[in-house]
């Protein structure tokens, strides 16, 4: 089922230090401006690696699903990873099957690759918050 690393989340109290520190301290660039996502509550931009991606994510809007992670940890930190799948769907009925929590109502959204999205409850994965992302088409 699980399919390559996509990203690693970063919840940050601003996106716009975090490129700063990222490019200051390890040289590595964005990819594109910063964008918002009304209905993940985030805004977000990405960082490019020469293998993956780091997802800074700083929260949007009341309801942001990131405003407790960062009440808990003000100067933000590592706040999930990303697996691509080829079939979202499959993947969520093959993950209930065994036991595991998909967040939310368990219908996927759209994240911020176009292209749907899941979270499983970290309870079910060691403690690690984990998306799961279907795979872009042009990908395959
Ligand atoms: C940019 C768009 C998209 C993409 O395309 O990539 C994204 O990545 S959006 C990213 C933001 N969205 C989400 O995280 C959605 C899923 N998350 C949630 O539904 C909630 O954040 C949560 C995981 C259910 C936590 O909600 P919260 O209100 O913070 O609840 P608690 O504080 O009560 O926490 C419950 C429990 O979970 C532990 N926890 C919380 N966050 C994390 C985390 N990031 N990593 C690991 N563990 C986490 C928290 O410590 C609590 O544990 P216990 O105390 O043991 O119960
Ligand atoms: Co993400």
């Amino acid at each position: 089922m699980i399919g390559r690393l996509n990203h690693i989340g970063v919840a940050t109290p601003s996106i716009e230090d975090s490129v700063r520190m990222y490019a200051d301290l390890l040289g590595a660039t964005q990819a594109g401006q910063p964008f918002e996502l009304p209905a993940q509550g985030v805004r977000v931009c990405f960082i490019d690696l020469p293998n993956s991606q780091i997802e800074l994510i700083e929260p949007l809007g009341d309801d942001s699903p990131i405003h407790g992670f960062l009440a808990k940890n003000p100067r933000g930190g590592q706040h999930h990873v990303c697996f691509e799948v080829a079939d979202i769907l499959a993947a969520r009925d093959a993950l209930r099957a065994k036991g595991a929590t998909i967040l939310g109502t368990g219908e996927p959204r759209i994240g911020a690759h176009g292209t749907p999205i899941l979270f499983l409850h970290p309870r079910d994965m060691g403690g690690v918050l984990v998306e799961l992302m279907e795979t872009p088409k042009e990908a395959h």
